[in-house]
């Protein structure tokens, strides 16, 4: 409907024009009225600016203008409507009260209706914003909210929209990344390299972002590494609007805390906070693991349980503290017996579980021995000085069980029969058979001591040939035991059962003093033959093993330079501090050092530069299948070249065939021993070999 057409018709017919006015104003949508230029009179008015003033069509109609809105700015507008010059057109925003309490937002548009044809009149029409003022002010406070609960959350956070754009971060954000103030209002590009740069492993960090970015929509987590150590989890979320991905909100989380809290949980409830060794729980996790493991290579293992004997009296005599002290000695000297690998765990107030990999009944006996020894050792704690005795079991995989539990059981059950064998000793727990081995092994450790004591050993010399001239120009000496029922017992025997049982210490003595004395009288006689004797690793690490040979030497006069000393490799490398020390001792005194069947150990060639030795001895086992065994073959001839690069003699063992002389010979080899030329003899025997002319002087 056309206003201006309507309301001319006004000037025509009058009552009929304000008639169709105030149906025009009637029917819009606006709140509207309209007054009368002249008289300034509400001329009409429609249902809804009634509704939002809150007025009665009779209260206002024919009324002055003022009487609908009268705000100051209205007032003052009609107040001069009349002048010559006055505005003709208003407007602005007001405020006004709200009938039924409350105040309108209101835009208020006064417009005089000009030209021709047009009535007299001011059209007045209001716009309510006050639902638009209500939603802005709701944005706003749903706004701060969401910046509040940003804030809030522990987590950085980080909004960018699809392209990577960044769009807010949090406080927490820019703390977690410690982006310096200047960049946190700096460009993205300033902000990413830095986040790049704060990563521990950049090229890592770079190929998961990656990731997440080719799946956009698809919600992701990781985990990575800052340089300062902090564990960091994202979690990447896809921000939705009306089905639509705008962006991503990607969540940072520092796990750090909680990651060293499971670990203080974990290790509070797996090892024992005395001694810091696994407790009884992990100990037998360990031992099932280990189970599996040996049971699928076939392999064995042992467990040793150590029970300290009469704990009680020490934790009563000397007090708890002290109590406690003492078993975390004990524990640390168990843990020096043991190899890397091997493991230690407290499983009771003064038990201690022992875990040994790759052990059958030798090698805990020889496990057991040495943690007894390194324990029974005298103590000296806050000025108190004594001793004790432990008594231990031992359980074999797999002879005395097959799982964790029972293992424990069985060790602890042979460690009881320890105790009540009067402590300060080891059982294992036994089946028929290993009965058997012990009970021989007992009788012929009780059987050497008395052949020693009675002088019963002898000794042989085994030839060893130089192979360039075929001469004889040294022996090895080898123990022989003759018994008078079981006639020979070959050393390989019972040296074994004398070194577990340190009785290889006074063999050892004897053998070497013998050989001292034979090579001095083959000496005194006019022949200066060097002889080589095995020399076992207990029998080294004598504390006073240097001055016994000086003194041996010194008192058979013999040059030290026709005296061997034949190491293993064990012995090196034990404990190679100590091992360097005594054999720089031994080399003063001019004696010859050895290693033994070189290369069935832990052959390294530091240990060989660093010690100060003359020979390597290739075990015979090397020896056997030259020349056509082709890894024999290898190995022989790089123990030899590497021998000739450190300046070593080489000394070959075994050689049964020519062929194997022959080949020796041509990589250089110095000498060999074998059958070949002669097994071990008797002196006399020996004698007759290398100077067939001459009588044998007496030993
Ligand atoms: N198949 C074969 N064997 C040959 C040949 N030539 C020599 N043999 C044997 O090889 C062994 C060499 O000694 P070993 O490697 O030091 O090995 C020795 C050594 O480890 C130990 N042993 C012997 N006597 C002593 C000793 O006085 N003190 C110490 N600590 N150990 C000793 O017992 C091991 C065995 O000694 P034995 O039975 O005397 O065995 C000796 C010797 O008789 C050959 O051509 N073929």
């Amino acid at each position: 409907m056309n206003l201006r057409a309507l309301v001319g018709h006004r000037e025509s017919a009058a009552p009929a024009v304000a008639g169709e006015c105030r149906a025009l104003v009637e029917g819009l949508w606006e709140p509207t009225w309209l007054v009368d230029g002249r008289s300034l009179r509400v001329l009409a008015v429609n249902d809804a600016a009634l509704a939002l003033l809150g007025r009665h069509r009779d209260e206002v109609l024919e009324q002055p203008a003022e009487a609908v809105l009268d705000t100051p700015e209205d007032m003052a507008f009609w107040a001069v409507a009349q002048q010559p010059g006055a505005d003709t057109a208003l407007l602005s925003r007001t405020l006004v009260p709200r009938p039924g309490g409350g105040t309108l937002h209101l835009e208020r548009r006064i417009h005089r209706l000009q030209g021709p044809g047009a009535p007299d009149a001011y059209l007045v029409s209001l716009r309510d914003l006050t639902p638009e003022r209500q939603a802005l002010e709701e944005r706003d406070t749903l706004i701060a909210e969401l910046r509040a609960t940003l804030e809030s959350t522990a987590d950085g956070l980080l909004v960018t929209d699809l392209q990577g754009r960044i769009r807010a971060f949090n406080r927490r954000f820019a703390q977690m990344w410690q982006l310096p103030e200047a960049l946190a209002t700096g460009d993205d590009e300033a902000i990413y390299a830095w986040m790049l740069d704060a990563a521990a492993e950049p090229e890592a960090y770079l190929r998961q972002l990656e990731a997440v970015e080719r799946g956009v929509l698809v919600p992701a987590t990781d985990r990575f590494k800052l340089r300062s150590g902090r564990v960091v989890e994202r979690v990447v979320l896809t921000q939705w609007s009306r089905g639509r991905p705008l962006g991503r909100v990607w969540s940072f989380r520092d796990l750090s805390e909680r990651l060293a809290a499971d670990q203080r949980i974990e290790t509070l409830a797996t090892t024992d906070p005395l001694t810091g060794v696994p407790n009884r729980r992990q100990l037998t996790e360990r031992v099932a693991t280990a189970l599996i493991e040996v049971q699928r290579q076939r392999g064995r293992i042992a467990l040793l349980l150590l029970d300290v004997d009469r704990f009680k009296q020490i934790n009563d005599s000397l007090g708890q503290g002290m109590g406690d002290r003492v078993l975390a000695e004990v524990c640390s000297r168990i843990r020096t017996c043991l190899r890397d690998g091997d493991v230690v765990g407290r499983v009771g107030g003064d038990q201690f579980a022992m875990l040994i990999h790759h052990a059958g009944a030798e090698a805990a006996e020889h496990a057991a021995r040495r943690i007894l020894r390194a324990t029974e050792a005298p103590y000296e704690i806050e000025g108190a000085q004594f001793t004790l005795t432990c008594s231990i079991g031992v359980a074999l995989f797999p002879e005395a069980a097959d799982t964790a539990h029972d293992l424990l059981r069985r060790a602890e059950t042979a460690m009881q029969a320890a105790k009540a064998d009067g402590r300060a000793g080891f059982r294992f727990h036994r089946t028929g058979s290993q009965d058997d081995e012990v009970r021989k092994r007992v009788r012929l450790d009780h059987a050497m001591r008395q052949v020693l004591a009675r002088d019963g050993f002898r000794l042989h010399y085994q030839p060893q040939v130089d192979l360039s001239t075929g001469r004889v120009v040294g022996t090895e000496a080898l123990i022989r035991w003759r018994d008078p029922t079981h006639g020979d017992i070959s050393p390989a025997d019972f040296i074994p059962v004398a070194e577990a049982s340190g009785f290889i210490v006074q063999i050892g003595d004897w053998v070497l003093s013998q050989a001292v004395r034979q090579a001095a009288s083959w000496y005194a006689a006019g022949r200066a033959m060097p002889v080589s004797v095995n020399v076992s690793a207990l029998q080294f690490q004598q504390a006073d093993f240097a001055t016994r040979v000086s003194r041996l030497l010194a008192e058979h006069r013999l040059p030290p330079a026709l005296l061997e000393l034949e190491l293993t490799e064990s012995i090196l490398v034990r404990d190679a501090a100590e091992a360097l020390e005594r054999l720089e001792a031994l080399a003063a005194l001019g004696v010859q050092l050895a290693i033994d069947d070189f290369g069935t150990g832990y052959s390294s060639l530091a240990y060989l530069k660093r010690f100060p030795l003359d020979a390597l001895k290739i075990d015979r086992r090397f020896v056997r299948g030259l020349p056509g065994d082709e890894s024999d073959a290898a190995i022989v001839r790089a123990i030899v070249q590497m021998a000739h690069a450190l300046g070593l003699r080489v000394v070959a063992e075994g050689v049964e065939l020519e062929a194997q002389r022959g080949f020796l010979a041509g990589l250089g080899c110095h000498t060999y021993q074998g059958f070949l030329f002669a097994p071990a003899l008797d002196a006399q025997a020996l004698w007759e070999v290398i100077e067939p002319e001459k009588a044998l002087p007496a030993a």
